[in-house]
């Protein structure tokens, strides 16, 4: 692409709604961020925005690049008004913040990302471009080296390899240097001066640059307070504050003393000299159709869910100790739990409350197990997924998370309750450890589509105790073992249905009485309640042994699950509507 383009932006406002507590009274004001911003900058040359830290650098590089919603303003390439999400589509984005999976190697890393934006690519070419991104960018010999060791210069110049993996019209790069050693701030700047040259945008925030690297600038932009105060070229900054009367010494840095400038003196003074100066407006009258502005295609779903998938599993290997530690918890749990019920005999009446009492103590486990593992880790889950949201479809994704969960409750919930019917003394027969694997694996999925509905809705795991909390509670209240449920009438009554709890001791009750023929005499000075039979039992629980009890309750729990995975769902994709950035 050798042809010369502009991205300009017109009237850009932004604006938050900010509370404030008064007392008793809480009144919402609008804090201004940018306000009436306009720009623009051209292909081919290194562009730069300055200003001080709070000015609206990061908003700004956000709004036009079709990352951040704004009050009002439009975004131009050429002469063509574009709409965000084409601003998005045709550009790269470097983060301020890195965020990776972690425990991928950073040849993995690009290979999800080459995958999934370059899938008309056949995997020799695709590897051919990520081995040409870790050459460029000097990061061939941490080809095999795990994220989490790299340093932060070495985890900058990977996020920039991915950005450029899709090969964009347009890169915008928040801070690319900051926190970087000379080295590294110079092997970045000068990549990003390469793709300039090579006819591409290059528009980046830097904060505080060396003499070295403004060296480095074509155009620069400065900011403050949320307004465009400069634009132009090296030489016209100079002559512009010329004119000011503001001489930059000699052996000073340029930028410093712009920054500098820009603290001290006034700055709708400057803005207004400025405006009043300003002449350009791109002259070129290409229309953006005719330009070949590199787009990033969508998959189809199943594509997206295989790189995902493949990922999760990576995850899933080598985070053992995050992603498992919660089951095995929960496995060493149920083996002391086994022991002790090694002890209990199943003859006579005696054993009833023990018997009833371990399997609620089932279904809670199911239940808590699954719901925290998934609340511990998805937080930090989601804030790749809404970095990445541009890489895959947030269906694909959601799909890719629940199928990542199966296999690892399938084996938990087998081996605790192998655990349980190989040490207890109560619990014997292949067929009902089948069949109670089973529903523990239903309940399991409901209690995971209950913890990603909460971790979707809430944005801290604080905020998801605090909710999660008194519900889980009042669940477990109608369980079936603590309140009589079907005692609970009127208002109230439907609250079973919803529980997780109920359903679980509910199935493992019905699946275990069923095949117990009879229970054991009454002796005539018993001091607990007599059951004559299994339904007496069952009664007094509150649950009644019919022929499709259990059937219905795993309709149930299907229905639940799917609820639940569509609040799940909804929360996702709320979140990623509503995110600003
Ligand atoms: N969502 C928001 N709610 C409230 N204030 C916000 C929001 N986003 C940005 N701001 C405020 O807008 C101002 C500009 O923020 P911005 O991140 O754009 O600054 P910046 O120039 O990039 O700063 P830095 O160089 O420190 O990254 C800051 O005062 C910031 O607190």
């Amino acid at each position: 692409m050798s042809q010369q383009f502009f991205l300009s932006w017109h009237n850009i406002n932004v604006k938050v709604s900010e509370k404030k507590h008064n007392f008793c009274k809480t009144t919402l004001t609008e804090k201004i961020i940018l306000e009436d911003v306009s720009g623009s900058v051209e292909s081919g040359a290194l562009n730069v925005i300055l200003g001080n830290s709070g000015c609206g650098k990061t908003t700004l590089l956000t709004s036009i690049s079709g990352r951040r919603k704004r009050k009002s303003g439009s975004l131009k390439i050429n002469n063509t008004t574009i709409s965000d999400e084409t601003a998005r589509n045709v550009s790269g984005y470097l983060y301020q913040e890195d965020i990776f999976t972690n425990c991928l190697t950073v040849f993995e890393h690009l290979q999800f990302i080459t995958g999934l934006q370059c899938s008309d690519k056949n995997e020799k070419t695709r590897n051919f471009i990520i081995k040409r991104q870790l050459s460029e960018l000097s990061l061939e010999r941490h080809a095999d080296t795990l994220i989490e060791k790299l340093s932060s210069g070495e985890k900058r110049r990977l996020s920039l390899a991915g950005e450029l993996i899709s090969n964009p019209s347009i890169l915008f790069c928040d801070e690319p240097t900051t926190g970087l050693d000379s080295y590294n701030a110079f092997v970045v700047l000068e990549k990003l001066k390469t793709i300039a040259t090579l006819g591409k945008i290059v528009l980046a925030t830097i904060h505080q640059p060396s003499s070295q690297l403004f060296h480095y600038f074509d155009n620069i932009t400065l900011m403050a307070e949320g307004k465009i105060v400069f634009q132009g070229s090296k030489h016209e900054s100079k002559l512009f504050f010329d004119n000011l009367n503001l001489h930059c010494p000699k052996a000073f840095n340029p930028a410093e003393f712009y920054i500098n400038c820009l603290t001290k003196e006034d700055v709708s003074k400057m803005e207004l000299v400025y405006k009043t100066q300003k002449n350009r407006e791109p002259q070129n009258h290409v229309h953006f159709d005719n330009l070949f502005l590199k787009k990033q295609t969508k998959n189809c779903i199943f594509y997206d869910l295989k790189w995902l998938l493949w990922r999760c599993y990576l995850n899933t290997k080598r985070n053992k100790i995050i992603n498992l530690g919660t089951y095995f918890y929960s496995m060493m749990q149920i083996l002391i739990i086994s022991i002790f019920y090694s002890e209990v005999t199943f003859s006579g009446q005696d054993a009833i409350q023990s018997i009833q009492g371990l399997l609620s103590y089932c279904g809670t486990e199911f239940t808590f197990t699954n719901m925290y593992a998934v609340i511990y880790i998805f937080p930090e889950e989601v804030a790749i997924f809404l970095r990445e949201k541009n890489l895959y479809s947030t269906f694909a994704y959601f799909i890719a998370k629940l199928l990542s969960l199966i296999p690892l409750s399938i084996v938990t919930n087998m081996i605790c309750l192998g655990i349980l019917f190989m040490f207890s003394n109560v619990l014997h027969g292949f067929c009902l450890w089948l069949k109670m694997t089973y529903v523990a694996f239903l309940v399991s999925i409901v209690s995971s589509s209950l913890g990603l509905a909460f971790s979707a809705t809430f944005s801290t795991i604080e905020h998801v105790d605090l909710f999660l909390g008194p519900l889980e509670f009042i669940l477990l209240l109608f369980s079936g073992l603590l309140v009589k449920v079907d005692s609970v009438k009127g208002a109230f009554n439907w609250i079973k249905y919803i529980s997780p709890f109920y359903y679980a001791f509910d199935s493992l009750s019905n699946l275990f009485w069923k095949d117990v023929g009879k229970i054991g005499e009454c002796t005539f000075n018993q001091t607990i309640p007599c059951y004559h039979n299994v339904s007496e039992v069952l009664q007094s629980y509150g649950i009644y042994k019919t022929y499709d009890t259990v059937a219905y309750n795993i309709l149930f729990l299907h229905i639940l699950g799917a609820v639940f995975c569509l609040l799940g769902f909804a929360g996702i994709v709320r979140k990623k509507m509503s995110l600003s950035l």
